[in-house]
């Protein structure tokens, strides 16, 4: 079969020829690069109604047979670039006499790395510049483990080296300045799977306008913003029980960003893929790949029904084109547990953790975060106790050696004993963890233990942290149903008896706030102030 792509999101008029039985890929790109700012959707569509065309026509060109399938781009992406290509990619699809196959770009960023690593099931983590996110397969979609709470990473990135005055993209020039810099601390913000980089972007531009050497502030973005996508995926490879990771996105481009990813993996014996440049930033060779799964899999459009999308949610996505098995497969528990952060032993009635060093880090953030965190868990697990929510004991802490001696509680986690009582218990603890001004911060069913009696008991407080935020209250319910839709089957019941409990002793107002994150639509791919 012979498949050819069509993109053009955002900033990228691409074509591509795809020969699956040669598996090979040939791809025509035109970048529109703006003359000042970042991109004006305007200026953006022009660029991909001069350039589609002469894409295309030289795509079509280069093929050595007739294509059998026309895939592009539905989004999500600049709602005015996604019409003109789509336009295009439907009157060829019509004139070649072909099928349609409308393809999400953000899951095509995923398959091109589980494509040509030829991994079964990777987790996969797409840093690009409008969405970041962790995604693995799981019920026949692509579930969202973990994503950005605000922009994406590469616009991130894009911001700030607006405000220094660089052109546009940024990226590569902060990767460029980062080589002479110094390290320099800004915030890092890990909610459960998700994160965000807002905060982040105001202290680097902060630091800039104090006169703090740009090199530095460039070091000390990467290592951290890289840092905080490379714990996620640790932790989403954690939680799946998977062991192979591949990148997507433009971002992924970046050198250190990879060498993180490749330390992180390698120290947990997980394979990792980086596909090469030209499939990593926007291309259509990744669209006619998964074009021509899906064509194969008779996963194809009719025109009329071909419209674009530019919210377009990798997690919609019926995945037609795998009947293999999900994601997450069962952990073996017993012995040592080796969580994302830390080990585990057991002696007895008592639990000794520790968290290890992660060689991807930064040595001065690595150091840091084990010990704010092995500080606050110590601090919040105490502090719960006495406000009534079940807890361990804590025996004993040592924040030098990030460690901390706890007592053992629970017969088994709440992810292995998913019943709507529990729920509901783990519910009106986090009601009164809020009515006490602490967020837990990973609510995961994994953070929670259950006994056989029935009583449940709050872990792992080491990302938490005291706040009288609504917001906060919220992204803790977030978190915890994120992470219910992961690995429940019958997730809509056990939420509906989650927010029933926190209902009846919490605030009306967390819960109308949950609904708003819910609805803040983060793959909009058209937010590029
Ligand atoms: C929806 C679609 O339009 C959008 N596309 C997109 O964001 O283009 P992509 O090619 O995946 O990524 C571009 C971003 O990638 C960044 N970038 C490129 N090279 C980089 C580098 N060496 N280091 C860091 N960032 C880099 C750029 O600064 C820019 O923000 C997306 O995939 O989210
Ligand atoms: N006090 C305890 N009593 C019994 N089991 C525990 C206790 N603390 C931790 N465990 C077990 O060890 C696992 C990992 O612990 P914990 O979540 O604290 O570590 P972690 O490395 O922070 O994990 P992650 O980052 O993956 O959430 C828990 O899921 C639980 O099964
Ligand atoms: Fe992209």
């Amino acid at each position: 079969m012979r498949v050819l792509g069509v993109e053009g999101t955002a900033w990228c008029a691409s074509a591509a020829v795809f020969d699956a039985d040669a598996d090979s890929v040939d791809i025509f790109s035109e970048a529109y690069e703006p003359a000042s700012g970042g991109i004006h959707p305007r200026e953006a569509a022009e660029h991909m109604r001069e350039h589609v065309p002469q894409v295309v026509e030289r795509a079509l060109d280069s093929a050595d047979g007739p294509v059998d399938a026309v895939a592009f781009s539905r989004g999500p992406g600049l709602g005015p670039c996604l019409r003109i290509a789509g336009t295009a990619a439907r009157a060829l699809a019509q004139s070649l006499d072909v099928p349609l196959v409308g393809v999400n770009h953000m899951v095509a960023h995923l398959e091109i790395g589980r494509h040509r690593s030829g991994f079964d099931s990777p987790v996969c983590l797409n840093a690009s510049g409008a969405n970041a996110h962790v995604l693995g397969y799981h019920g026949g979609r692509y579930r969202v483990l973990g994503e950005t709470m605000d922009t994406g990473i590469g616009n991130a990135l894009d911001k700030f080296t607006r405000h220094v005055g660089w052109s546009h993209p940024g990226g590569p020039k902060v990767e460029e300045h980062a080589k002479d810099g110094e390290y320099v601390e800004f915030p890092y913000v890990v909610k459960g799977m998700d994160f965000s980089f807002s905060g982040i972007m105001s202290a680097a531009k902060q630091a800039y306008d104090d006169g703090e050497p740009v090199e530095n502030v460039c070091c000390g973005l990467q290592e951290t913003t890289f840092a905080m996508l490379t714990e996620v995926a640790e932790r989403a490879l954690s939680l799946s029980g998977r062991d192979e990771l591949v990148l997507g996105g433009g971002v992924g481009q970046n050198a250190r960003l990879r060498e993180m990813l490749a330390e992180m993996c390698e120290a947990r014996d997980a394979k990792f893929y980086a596909p090469e440049p030209r499939f990593l930033r926007d291309n259509a060779g990744m669209i006619a790949v998964l074009g021509a799964k899906m064509a194969a899999a008779g996963d194809t459009l009719d025109v009329e029904d071909s419209g674009v999308d530019s919210d377009f949610r990798p997690d919609e996505v019926p995945v037609t084109w795998r009947d293999d098995e999900d994601l997450f497969v069962a952990v073996d528990e017993r012995g040592d547990v080796k969580g994302a952060e830390a080990t585990v032993t057991f002696d007895d009635d008592r639990v000794r953790k520790a968290r290890a060093s992660k060689p991807y880090r930064h040595p001065e953030l690595d150091e840091t975060l084990r010990r704010e965190r092995t500080r606050q868990e110590a601090r919040l697990t105490s502090a719960a106790r006495r406000d009534g929510v079940p807890t361990p004991v804590v025996f004993d802490v040592d924040v030098h050696g990030h460690t901390l001696e706890l007592e053992r509680v629970g017969d088994r986690d709440l992810r292995d004993a998913l019943t709507s009582e529990h729920v509901a218990s783990l519910g009106r603890h986090l009601a009164a963890l809020h009515d006490a001004d602490i967020v837990h911060g990973d609510p995961t069913t994994r953070n929670a233990r259950v006994t056989d009696g029935g009583r449940v008991i709050a872990i792992d407080f080491g990302l938490g942290f005291t706040s009288h935020e609504v917001e906060d209250y919220a992204m803790d319910l977030h978190v915890f149903e994120q992470s219910l839709a992961g690995t429940a089957a019958d997730a809509d019941v056990l939420r509906q008896a989650f927010e029933a409990a926190y209902a009846e002793d919490g605030d009306a107002e967390v819960l109308d706030r949950l609904r708003d994150i819910e609805g803040r639509g983060r793959y909009g791919g058209t937010v590029r102030d």
